[in-house]
């Protein structure tokens, strides 16, 4: 085993839960999107490498499916990929997937975030922001308002809404655990689209925190070129 697959041990503050268990099906990949490469790289390595430079220092747990366990193992080491992490098998959705995540961690106290692995271009700052605001308030929510104006359809009529009043909710999703352990302990319900509807209908106010349009969730096919053109475009640190 690649010595940067490790257990996780109880120095670790903070966490983060990075879900990369899906099989991407609207990307229409033989290759799950989580590996697809990125300016040379695999996306998931990206993502992992924002979070090892936030100051929060978190544990990283990566939720990989089973079948892909020995592939990445074959990437650690053929990208000579250096971050300890710990690996668990990921769930028939991202719902069971997270849980499997959180199963790891012991402490109640510790911070949590949960990342879309297919969020590369999530920014050290953005993170650091989201653990900040899950300190002080036990919940924070990345998110940006929508440049679009929106209208909302229903039994067949549009409305408009007040476009300030919404926001597109990206990842990480940050929370106390001890909250999050416990909002992930209810059954599952096809209207859990992320965390912060699962730790909503528990009973937490959610906190948003400010996120950037180009921390995109690579989803399409158009995805990864446009994920490359907004990294080329950051600053390197
Ligand atoms: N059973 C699942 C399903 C999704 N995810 C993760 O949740 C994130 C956001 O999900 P999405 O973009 O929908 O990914 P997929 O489910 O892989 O894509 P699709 O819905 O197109 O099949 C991804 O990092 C994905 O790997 C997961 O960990 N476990
Ligand atoms: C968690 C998420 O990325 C927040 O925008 C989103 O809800 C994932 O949705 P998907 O349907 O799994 O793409």
């Amino acid at each position: 085993m690649a010595s940067n697959l490790q257990s996780l041990n109880s120095n670790h503050l903070n966490y983060v839960i990075i879900v990369a268990g899906g099989s991407g099906s609207r990307m229409q990949s033989n290759l799950p999107k989580q590996f697809l490469l990125l300016n040379g790289k695999p996306v998931l390595m990206h993502t992992i490498e924002a979070f090892e430079q936030s100051a929060f220092k978190p544990g990283i747990i990566l939720v990989l499916p089973e079948a892909y366990h020995t592939y990445w193992q074959q990437l650690i080491e053929e990208y000579s990929f250096t971050i300890p992490h710990q690996l668990v098998s990921g769930g028939e959705t991202r719902f069971h997937s997270v849980k499997q995540g959180l199963d790891l961690i012991t402490d109640t106290d510790a911070l949590v975030a949960v990342q879309d692995a297919v969020r590369p271009l999530v920014s050290p700052a953005i993170i650091d922001d989201a653990y900040r605001c899950a300190a002080e308030h036990g919940t924070a929510v990345v998110a940006v308002k929508s440049r679009d104006s929106i209208r909302q359809v229903r039994d067949g009529k549009s409305v408009s809404l007040i476009r300030d009043e919404i926001y597109l909710v990206q990842t990480p999703q940050t929370f106390k655990a001890s909250l999050l352990k416990k909002a992930y302990e209810q059954p599952f319900n096809s209207t859990f689209t992320d965390d912060a509807s699962v730790v909503e209908q528990y009973g937490a106010e959610i906190k948003l925190t400010e996120g950037d349009h180009s921390n995109i969730k690579i989803t399409f096919p158009e995805d990864i070129a446009i994920a490359e053109l907004l990294l080329n475009k950051k600053p390197q640190l």
